[in-house]
């Protein structure tokens, strides 16, 4: 009898009063908006899966590629009671199917999938202002947690894959924790207080006004364990890790880009920095333009691409120290938050001090040749061996041979993997190996100390390192650095 328009009208009236009256508000969270997927509820589904007051009884399983672990999730239509800070919610897995598509830039899936949150009127701001930010962190906690990390690179060279995205992943499994890391224990644990201090420091940086990030530089030796401990830290706090080709990315701009796609909570790794950039000091750089400029020219015409200007900052087509400086503490590297940059090098001497001094790179970490205690972890990891499980003047022994042989880690790793099958063997040939290595560097040194002009060199490089130190305490003294400079005079010296 009514004309439908009527009809609807009506029902809209009806619907506006119902919804007055009622002591409920709604709110819809659909899977995709627009065209874009709401990450609000991929946040919600992971949050009430891992919620325990579940009111149906029919449970969705998923195990997502990667993940390590199983997830519940609410099935269709299904409901679910929620309690946050005394207050009751309910959350409702809506699923309609979608009408015909016509046209879309992504095909998108057939079903309609959202959440709808029931509340009461009166909870609405408490709501609106923390539960769903609780559920995001919450969300982003169990995600961290179930998964394992992801070890992104830009080896793509600066272009993006369908999504946009600069960065290429694949899951990050290496095995690598603090537990397994060879290096001095107290060392070790100063640098996983550090870590721990700057993952539970949201108040202090806030408090504070720092950008909530953290630099380390690793330096030592090839073979020291830097990527080791770039992976344990990694494993550690449950970061994923971006490492970062400088020698495939092109400008300032590109880098910037890659800055602003990488995620939270992650390591932004840049490996032996010396050689993916030209970073040496930029003094030195001016009073040397000439060959600088040369050495640009002779690139440039060779076509490899990352020629150009030398001028920092220049025409902008390739990457500068001044473009890597506001990488890591320009305004940036705020983009995200709770971000720690690895440096490596294997030469700290060729490094820039602008890179050096504090703020930048907050800790320096040396990385030693194998020392005892460091022997004794290795011995422990590979062979199953305590203190006690070896003869008392095997290890005496080798406490007095280890630091001079200068062994790397990796050295000692490898002796050990060649004979695991036979321990007493293992370590009678470590010894002998050790022992030689010893009487042949206490050799060299003595011809080296002979020659003069090595040692001076090497003195030069010494005072060089000092005076950046020194310039650095100098300009903030809550630097922390716990580089073993005895430990380098010593081997020196030997
Ligand atoms: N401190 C260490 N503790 C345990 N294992 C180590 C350590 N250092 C080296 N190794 C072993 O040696 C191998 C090489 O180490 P790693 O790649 O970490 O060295 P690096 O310092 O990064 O060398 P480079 O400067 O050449 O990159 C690793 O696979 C690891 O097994
Ligand atoms: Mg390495």
């Amino acid at each position: 009898i009514f004309p439908p328009e009527l009809r609807f009208a009506f029902l809209k009236f009806f619907n506006r009063i119902f919804h007055l009256f009622s002591i409920y508000c709604y709110f819809d969270i659909t899977e995709i908006d627009g065209v874009n997927t709401n990450e609000l509820y991929n946040a919600v589904q992971l949050y009430l899966s891992s919620s325990v007051s579940i009111a149906g009884n029919r449970l969705s399983l998923t195990r997502a590629v990667n993940s390590s672990s199983i997830t519940f999730g609410l099935s269709n239509n299904d409901s679910i009671v929620d309690t946050f800070n005394g207050v009751t919610v309910l959350w409702e897995h809506v699923v309609t199917q979608r009408q015909t598509q016509t046209f879309a830039w992504r095909p998108l899936p057939e079903e309609k999938r959202g959440f709808t949150l029931r509340i009461k009127k009166k909870d609405k701001t408490l709501i609106l202002n923390s539960y769903l930010d609780y559920i995001m962190e919450r969300a982003n906690e169990i995600r961290r947690k179930n998964q394992d990390r992801l070890l992104y690179t830009n080896s793509r060279g600066g272009s993006l894959d369908s999504r946009g995205h600069p960065w290429e992943s694949v899951p990050f499994k290496h095995p690598s924790t603090f537990e397994t890391l060879a290096m001095d224990p107290i060392k070790k644990q100063q640098i996983m207080d550090d870590l721990k201090d700057f993952a539970q420091g949201q108040l202090f940086y806030q408090k504070t006004g720092r950008a909530w990030k953290r630099g380390y530089l690793l330096y030592g030796p090839p073979g020291t364990g830097k990527s080791s401990m770039i992976a344990a830290m990694a494993n550690y706090l449950g970061y994923d890790i971006y490492d970062l080709e400088l020698t495939e990315v092109h400008s300032n701009s590109e880098l910037r880009k890659l800055l602003m796609k990488t995620s939270s909570k992650s390591i932004i790794v840049i490996e032996d920095i010396d050689c993916s950039i030209n970073l040496t000091n930029r003094k030195k750089n001016s009073s040397n333009a000439a060959s600088q400029r040369s050495f640009y020219d002779a690139e440039t015409r060779n076509g490899s691409g990352s020629g150009g200007s030398g001028e920092e900052g220049g025409n902008g087509n390739t990457i500068s120290l001044s473009g890597l400086l506001n990488f890591t503490d320009g305004l940036w590297s705020c983009c995200g938050s709770e971000r720690i940059f690895v440096f490596t090098t294997n030469h700290i001497e060729k490094l820039d001090p602008a890179l050096l001094r504090s703020g930048r790179m907050d800790m320096h970490i040396y990385m030693s040749f194998c020392n005892f205690s460091s022997l004794k972890i290795l011995l422990k990891n590979y062979l199953g061996y305590e203190e006690k499980d070896i003869n008392d003047d095997v290890l005496k022994e080798m406490e007095r041979v280890v630091e001079k042989a200068e062994m790397t880690p990796a050295d000692v790793s490898e002796a050990l993997i060649k004979n695991r099958r036979d321990k007493e063997k293992a370590i009678r040939e470590l010894l002998e190996d050790l022992k030689s290595r010893g009487e042949r560097s206490v050799k060299d040194g003595k011809l080296r100390g002979g020659s003069g002009n090595l040692t001076e060199l090497e003195v030069v490089e010494e005072q060089e390192k000092r005076a950046i130190d020194s310039q650095n305490e100098d300009e903030d003294h809550d630097e922390e650095e716990i580089e073993l400079e005895d430990n380098i005079c010593k081997t020196r010296e030997d």
